[in-house]
């Protein structure tokens, strides 16, 4: 039990706390705009794909393509990213001082808490939604001193669990067992506002999540840890209202790696190989290509990009990323699932952006098949990434599963004019889909990262602000991949990353399409990373339509040819895909409804 010395500011402290509440500050559903931003804490990776700023070029191979590339790139150094040039981590002295003084007996007969702990179970009984409120309006009151931003009400994450491809992720019982989720969503979200804000402050204990993967449980072992980890964040959340210990502010219930796992539906990590083996045998797995964080592989059906995290150790010439950069790229990822979903009340929708169909969260060596599939494109490729045999049995990796979109644009023959239009088409109707829903911006397109695959379809559906609209394939089908320097806004929170914190993104040489696409994003947001900013959009489209013009070669007349010139000069006038998907190129790109009934749909 705490002393009673410095009552007074205790008082002082909590009352501010109480008053803020009570006026509603956090409840109040706020204008999403300039809500809770999270920042990413590092950089942004800037050593990927074929741009100029890196030198470094994607390499992608869609397996079912008998690709040959004509030489094997040399490896080329990377630059090395800027870390760690963020704000001064805040001083939480007075906060601390609160806990470390407060009558922990006393808080807890005044505090609507339990007074017992006991597993959490689904379903939410009235006392934790109390413990919840206390400890979310807590950690909101502590991002407002520190931040000076207000919050949302929650929700966000819990719907983003509600997704297809989480359903189906328990469904399956990822993880360990579909059980495993004991956490009611409300509770999963406010430790999210804190994962963000502990990481922030640098004070994260994660010697505790070390010391529960250290080792490969059995299954008996796994079921015990779920049961655990309820009790662990009941206790998290217990502590951080209540007792005067730095390190339970610290707890399970704020790490990011817990919320990870979470989010993953997993309370314990898996091995890669458990993973694979719910797509394919070990024998087919076939690396599809690289980035400098992710290493692609082709399993069955669907592709598993592997991404180390939170290690020592650095890979491929980088500092891991850290979990909660993690979770910010899987929440975006999810995010924009949920633009897969139909129904009648849907506003917005479209299939462009690359389906995640399952997370995972795995901790080992990379697995002899995996080595193997590694080794076999090494050889017939050249991977400028290191041997994936370099990582220990501590390693962790998120595991994005996701749908097969195809082979890069940078590698991809297209046939002629008509599939350059549909290219077009599709790529701005989604960026225009998810500017209307999300305040989406990619912010990073260039042709690593559009995926294309022919497929038997004439038309594909969109729906944007209520309207469903058809665009013509000629049999091709684009994906969106990629989301790490993409700006979101969730409705609750605003996902970005700070560019201003790698100027190297900004340095590649001058007159390459790429170099210079950062460059103008930067003079359009005048570093305001967190603002929105549609025309970003914009000037990727218009860095697509010179690939087209200057890399890819195509069938076209020289009509075409001037179409194309006169398109990107257009997009000039044009500040959001939404604005520039009225422009008359796109025109005869939409069909009607009752045509493309007549074809074939795909949505
Ligand atoms: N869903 C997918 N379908 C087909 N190929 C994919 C898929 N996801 C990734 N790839 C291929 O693997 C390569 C590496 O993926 P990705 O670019 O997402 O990795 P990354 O580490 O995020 O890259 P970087 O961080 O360097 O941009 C891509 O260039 C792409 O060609």
């Amino acid at each position: 039990m705490g002393s009673r010395a410095g009552g007074n500011a205790v008082d002082d402290l909590w009352s501010a706390i109480i008053a803020e509440e009570e006026e509603g500050r956090y409840d109040q559903p706020q204008e999403p705009k300039i809500a809770v931003v999270y920042r990413r804490k590092t950089a942004p990776k800037v050593t990927h794909k074929s741009n100029a700023r890196t030198g470094r070029a994607s390499i992608a191979v869609a397996s079912c393509v008998d690709y040959r590339p004509q030489q094997i790139k040399p490896k080329r150094k990377k630059p090395a990213i800027p870390r760690g040039k963020s704000e001064q981590p805040p001083n939480y002295d007075m906060e601390k001082a609160y806990f470390q003084d407060v009558d922990s007996f006393e808080l807890l007969e005044e505090s609507p808490s339990p007074k017992k702990s006991g597993t959490w179970t689904m379903g939410i009984q009235n006392d934790k939604i109390a413990l919840s409120h206390l400890s979310s309006a807590l950690e909101k009151w502590l991002i407002t001193k520190k931040l000076n931003f207000s919050c949302g009400p929650s929700g966000s994450l819990s719907k983003i669990l509600e997704t297809p491809a989480l359903r189906e992720a328990y469904r399956r019982g990822y993880g360990f067992g579909s059980s495993s989720l004991k956490i009611p969503p409300l509770q999963i979200h406010s430790g999210l506002h804190s994962v963000q804000n502990r990481f922030d402050s640098g004070v994260v204990d994660r010697d505790v999540f070390a010391r529960r993967i250290s080792s490969r449980k059995s299954s008996q072992e796994i079921q015990d840890m779920d049961e655990e980890g309820c009790q662990d964040i009941e206790a998290g959340v217990r502590n951080l209202c209540l007792t005067s210990q730095h390190s339970s502010l610290d707890g399970l219930y704020l790490d990011p790696l817990v919320a990870l796992l979470t989010v993953c539906g997993m309370s314990a990590p898996s091995t890669l190989l458990e993973v694979f083996s719910d797509y394919c045998g070990p024998e087919s797995i076939v690396k599809l290509g690289e980035g400098t964080y992710g290493e692609a592989f082709k399993a069955g059906k669907a592709v598993c990009k592997i991404v180390p995290f939170d290690g020592d150790l650095r890979v491929n010439g980088e500092v891991q990323k850290r979990s909660e950069e993690l979770l910010e790229e899987v929440i975006l990822s999810l995010t924009l699932n949920r633009l897969r979903e139909h129904g009648d009340d849907v506003y917005n929708a479209c299939t462009t952006f690359i389906e995640t169909i399952a997370l995972r969260v795995c901790q080992g060596t990379y697995d002899a098949a995996l080595i193997r599939a590694w080794e076999e494109w090494d050889w017939k490729h050249g991977s400028e990434n290191d041997h994936p045999n370099q990582f220990s049995d501590q390693q962790c990796y998120v595991v994005f599963v996701q749908e097969h979109g195809g082979q890069d644009l940078e590698s991809f023959v297209l046939r002629n004019f008509d599939e350059a239009c549909s290219l077009l088409v599709q790529v701005t109707t989604a960026l225009a889909v998810a500017e209307a829903a999300y305040q989406f911006e990619h912010r990073d397109l260039h042709w690593g990262n559009i995926l294309l695959s022919r497929k038997d379809s004439t038309t594909l559906e969109y729906i944007l602000k209520g309207e469903k609209i058809y665009v013509k394939t000629f049999g091709l089908v684009i994906s969106i991949i990629d989301f790490t320097l993409s700006r979101i806004n969730t409705g609750e929170d605003i996902l970005f990353l700070d560019l201003s914190l790698d100027p190297a993104i900004f340095e590649g040489p001058k007159g390459d399409k790429q170099s210079d696409t950062y460059r103008k994003m930067r003079e359009v947001t005048e570093e305001c990373w967190e603002g929105s900013f549609p025309k970003t959009n914009v000037l990727w489209l218009q860095y697509l339509v010179d690939m087209l013009l200057l890399k890819k070669s195509f069938d076209q007349t020289s009509k075409d040819e001037r179409d194309l010139r006169s398109l990107k000069k257009r997009l000039n006038t044009y500040d959001s895909a939404n604005e520039a998907s009225s422009d008359p190129f796109f025109k005869d790109l939409f069909v009607s409804h009752a045509t493309a009934v007549r074809g074939k749909v795909l949505n």
